[in-house]
């Protein structure tokens, strides 16, 4: 029945259906999920004698009269007045006038919405939303909610407006009246007080009051998240469920060697991330965790823990970071740790020379190196491991799922560290990471300093450059950094290399180098080298130096044209510098700022915290943009909740999904046949951020 096109409705001919499957619309089931965009319901219609100047209100009235003037020669406009008991509200149009003079006729009854504004005495609309509404037939919104359905200029001007649309599937729920299978278990919809879904449908579409209304809405955007919940509840269970993983029995001497060595005292976030992973490793069950930290929180020492762990446990670890110089930079911290431990660390990318690499190879399959750190160079079909027990993925979303599976191939179920330094909204990572264990470390280390940041104009550049004169003079190093998109690659690129050379002029004395995307590999890092050891007290580049970069003697950070850059990005860049104990700079040199510039770069002068930047970048440009398109997986899926604003909900939808996984983890029991079925068909095949094991 559901199958069945929807030209078995009344008053639907070929013409119609054939607009209707232009949005989407063929079955009776796609007419039955065609949920209203909006509601007109009492608690929002206003008489016209109450209106506010400047608010937002729908009205009901009567059209009195409708006027249109101007024409040939002055600008036409279309004016048209609305009564109701207590007024009259004028309503304008100045583009579309004759579409809309033919829509208004005398004596038809409209429901308006839009913004208030007075003109003279009389409160007016210009362009508001509007429909006709036949109040002889009982369509008024003051006899209870009326549902508005999105419509299209070709569907309005084929009879299938808004009005149009709620007939059909009016007329599409009384024909037959449709029968829909429920989803959920009874247990669930007693427990959670849900409505039982033919009625929820009935109700979306054509709610009794506004309180039925919020149950239909509750309850398909608690089913909505329950099952996307649901489908993290069983991913994570089958990895749980696979035991074969290697268990780390015992902390032994290098991880104590580790501890007694470390120059400074580990902050209380470390020591809470060092312990999860601890469990995780020793648990038996496959560990699968994001590490999400701040910029300069500490993960690259979380991470070498759990790699010393392994070492303690007879096993090698891969590390994989996205370029070549953040790869180089870890090798090197990690070469730091391990070589008083008498560990054996490698390194792999693509620049190595021949017999190097052969080497390496050599010492990973013999067993003779216990930690291998690269770029995806470690994926590559002719490194092989002795025995593999645990992979780290820095900056884990730089990396595809093949590139990431390819090396959890490397062995049989290794455990999984993927970390990220890009940190996401908390209330999302329910929704993004709903498969994985997240540990966050929301901390820096003691003695850490907030960056001092400020915005400034091209026109205050020398007293910058002063204060960067001054910055090196006292032993400091800086940094400047060009935008560099895609786009416009060549230009940016000519430009900071020319800026380069003015600098030079500029900044006499100060000993520069210039690094960016196009420099071969070996040519980049000789340059970060030199100043990362000193040789340089300025590193001018394009964005390359943007993630995981630490050279904590480099206190001042100099962005141009930060209005071209995303709140994400110009933290990551900012924290280039404040790794150190000194107080250290961030100066946001802009042109031009338009409004959403403009709250970017004041966020980043007030605040510090990544996790509450990226709430701020999620309001201003959405969540699906903040999250990248891999990792909106979910998010963009659904359909009727919010990520955002329906959280309780999804806690609520989450905790039960959960429940009923650790109880049933293949939902075999009978009493979640319905939910099984309905997974099957609408989520088996899928596959999440975290699914690479
Ligand atoms: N507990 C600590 N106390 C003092 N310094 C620390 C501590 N932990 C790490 N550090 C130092 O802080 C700096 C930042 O650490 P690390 O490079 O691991 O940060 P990160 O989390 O990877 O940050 P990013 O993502 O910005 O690269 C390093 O110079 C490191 O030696």
């Amino acid at each position: 029945m559901k199958d069945m096109p929807i030209t078995g409705i009344r008053g639907v001919g070929p013409r119609k259906a054939g607009l209707l499957k232009e949005i989407g619309i063929e079955t009776m089931a796609d007419l039955y999920d065609f949920f209203p965009r909006n509601y007109l319901d009492r608690r929002t219609v206003k008489n016209i004698g109450t209106l506010v100047e400047g608010e937002q209100a729908t009205v009901v009235g009567k059209v009195r009269s409708v006027v249109r003037q101007g024409g040939r020669y002055a600008k036409a406009r279309l004016k048209v007045e609305l009564f109701d008991k207590t007024g009259a509200l004028e309503i304008v149009w100045f583009r579309g006038v004759s579409y809309f003079f033919n829509a208004f006729r005398q004596g038809d009854a409209f429901c308006v919405s839009g913004k208030v504004g007075y003109f003279g005495q009389r409160p007016q609309m210009q362009h508001p939303e509007f429909e006709r509404l036949d109040l002889e037939g009982g369509e008024s919104p003051h006899n209870g909610i009326l549902p508005v359905y999105s419509s299209s200029e070709s569907l309005k001007s084929s009879g299938l407006g808004p009005r149009g649309m709620r007939g059909v599937i009016k007329q599409a729920f009384s024909d037959i009246p449709p029968q829909f299978n429920e989803n959920l278990s009874e247990g669930i919809i007693s427990q959670h007080d849900l409505l039982p879904i033919n009625k929820a449908y009935r109700m979306i579409h054509f709610p009794s009051s506004p309180e039925m209304l919020d149950r239909a809405l509750y309850r398909f955007k608690w089913s909505e998240l329950f099952f996307a919940q649901l489908f993290f509840a069983l991913r994570r269970a089958a990895i749980r469920a696979d035991r074969s993983a290697v268990r780390f029995q015992r902390s032994g001497n290098f991880t104590a060697a580790l501890y007694g060595m470390l120059p400074y005292s580990m902050t209380e976030a470390q020591k809470n991330a060092v312990r999860e992973i601890y469990r995780d490793l020793k648990s038996g069950i496959r560990m699968n965790r994001l590490l999400q930290g701040d910029v300069g929180s500490g993960k690259t020492l979380v991470a070498m823990f759990a790699m010393t762990l392994a070492a303690d446990n007879g096993l090698q670890s891969a590390f994989m970071a996205p370029t070549e110089i953040l790869a180089f930079q870890h090798y090197m911290v990690m070469q730091k740790f391990a070589e008083p431990l008498g560990l054996q660390v490698g390194f792999l990318a693509g620049r190595q020379q021949k017999k190097e690499r052969r080497e390496v190879l050599e010492d990973l399959q013999t067993g003779h190196l216990n930690i291998l750190v690269g770029t995806h160079a470690v994926i590559e079909e002719a490194v092989r491991f002795d025995n593999l027990g645990l992979a780290v993925i820095d900056e884990q979303h730089r990396f595809g799922v093949m590139q990431r599976k390819a090396l959890l191939d490397k062995a049989e179920n290794p455990h999984i560290l993927l970390m990220t330094a890009t940190p996401i909204p908390r209330t999302l990572s329910m929704g993004v990471f709903g498969d994985l264990d997240v540990t966050i470390i929301d901390q820096l280390p003691r003695g850490r300093k907030n960056v001092i940041t400020r915005c400034c104009r091209e026109s205050d550049k020398s007293e910058v450059f002063d204060f960067l004169r001054s910055e090196i003079a006292r032993g400091r190093q800086a940094y400047i950094v060009y935008p560099l998109v895609e786009e416009s690659e060549k230009m940016d690129l000519k430009a900071a290399k020319e800026s380069f050379c003015q600098l030079r002029e500029t900044l006499q004395g100060v000993r520069m180098g210039l690094i960016h995307g196009q420099m071969s590999s070996r040519e980049k890092e000789q340059v970060m080298e030199s100043f990362r050891f000193g040789k340089l007290d300025l590193l001018v580049g394009t964005t390359v130096i943007e993630v995981g970069v630490d050279v904590p003697n480099a206190t001042l950070m100099v962005i141009e044209h930060a209005e071209r850059f995303g709140l994400a990005q110009l933290h990551q860049l900012r924290g280039r510098v404040g790794r150190g104990e000194h107080q250290s700079y961030c100066f946001l040199v802009h042109t031009k700022l338009g409004t959403d510039a403009s709250e970017r770069l004041s966020a980043m002068e007030n605040i510090g915290d990544g996790f509450k930047l990226s709430e701020i970048d999620a309001a201003l440009r959405g969540v699906g943009n903040v999250l990248g398109k891999e990792q909106s997986g979910m998010v963009s899926g659904l359909k009727i909740a919010d990520i955002v604003k329906d959280y309780d909900i999804m806690r609520s939808a989450r905790n039960a999904a959960f429940e009923i996984v650790d109880r049933d983890p293949q939902l075999q029991d009978h009493r979640n046949e319905m939910i099984r079925e309905y997974y099957i068909k609408h989520y088996h095949g899928k596959h999440t951020l975290a699914d690479i094991g």
